[in-house]
């Protein structure tokens, strides 16, 4: 996991000006009307994406990736600026596309996983299908979020859970599943004093995310670091779920314990920009084009390198998400059109790692 408090002072940096060129700007025409201003609609302010590295042209030559084959035909783009990196366009099948996205949608984020929104609302279960039925927490009962003594800020606490309810007078379901934006599974994570908490109940890492992630590692093995995938194996992952103008900040993973083992990270829904840098905010960062199937691996050097995103790009990648939409979804089963609108507009990145 990483260090949210990494950058307090908001110093100029390279890094910080390449977020700068990629986010997401938005701009308002104002015009005067008879002495009153008139605002106008908002627009998307073009970014200048030349730079960007983009995985799906690698065989147009002027790419600075170099294209490996894995036994079974598979694409492997490694940096020789970043040791221990490795992008795997593709890496997912379809199948699995739509399996994650269905799973971080309707299971990851059920209790006991933490979500960002366990410390203000305690375990919300059943949030995607009350989102879908258009239900409301049911009003805060007094003493709801009290916390008992020897409350540690940061660990958070198990405040009383509520229910969903019809016309409720909290929260819809709705608004809180698009503010959802992490849920951990494996051993919770204390973002405050920065370790894993494996007193707190927890659920495991689900065993589909384990094995995908040590076949990927296992495919790029080659060019990793020493023995990296050899004996590695993940108990943790972190999903993130971003909406147009949500980003990254960068940051380094530096809490598990094996600072050189890989991460093994999932890119599901709406493209993305991932910036990649060095040691330092300094070190001015390469920007690469993520898609859903994606799979990027960092490990030894490559672990200890900056990286965040600055831009998912909302319309990018909802032309195939509604195609598979058509096309039933998670076998077809109830939903799954829903699952296919939600994630037209969102961007699901599973981060697997080791933590012991
Ligand atoms: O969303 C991504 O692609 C990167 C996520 C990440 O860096 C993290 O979860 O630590
Ligand atoms: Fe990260």
């Amino acid at each position: 996991m990483y260090d949210k408090t990494d950058d307090p002072s908001g110093l100029r940096t390279a890094f910080r000006d390449a977020e700068k060129q990629y986010q997401l700007q938005l701009r308002q025409s104002i015009r005067l009307r008879k002495g009153r201003k008139q605002y106008g609609k908002l627009h998307v302010v073009p970014t200048n994406m030349t730079d960007v590295l983009d995985p799906r042209a690698s065989h147009q030559g002027a790419s600075a990736f170099t294209e490996h084959r894995s036994g079974d035909g598979k694409i492997l783009l490694t940096l020789s600026t970043h040791p221990g990196f490795v992008l795997l366009p593709k890496a997912l099948t379809p199948e699995e596309e739509l399996h994650l996205r269905a799973a971080a949608l309707t299971q990851y984020p059920e209790p006991p996983a933490n979500t960002n929104h366990t410390r203000q609302h305690g375990s919300l279960a059943g949030l995607w299908e009350a989102a879908q039925k258009g239900w409301s927490l049911e009003a805060e009962k007094q003493g709801d979020l009290s916390r008992g003594a020897g409350h540690e800020e940061g660990a958070i606490d198990r405040v009383q859970s509520r229910r969903w309810v019809s016309g409720g007078d909290g929260p819809t379901a709705q608004k809180l599943l698009m503010k959802l934006r992490w849920c951990t599974l494996g051993p919770q994570f204390d973002w405050t004093a920065r370790v894993y908490d494996t007193g707190q109940p927890y659920k495991t890492l689900p065993a589909e995310l384990h094995a995908l992630a040590c076949r990927l590692s296992a495919l790029a093995a080659n060019y990793l670091p020493d023995r990296a995938a050899a004996s590695w194996d993940p108990d943790v992952a972190l999903v993130n779920y971003y909406r147009e103008g949500d980003t990254l900040g960068g940051h380094r993973d530096d809490v598990e314990r094996d600072q050189s083992a890989p991460i093994v990270a999932i890119s599901l829904g709406c493209d993305a920009i991932f910036l990649l840098g060095g040691q330092t905010k300094g070190e001015t960062p390469v920007a690469l084009r993520l898609r859903s199937r994606d799979a990027v691996i960092m490990a030894g050097p490559a672990r200890m390198c900056y990286h965040g995103i600055p831009r998912v790009l909302k319309e990018a990648g909802a032309a195939d998400s509604r195609k598979a939409a058509s096309g039933g979804g998670v076998g077809g089963g109830e939903g799954s059109a829903a699952i296919a609108e939600h994630i037209c507009s969102t961007r699901i990145n599973i981060s697997i790692r080791a933590s012991r």
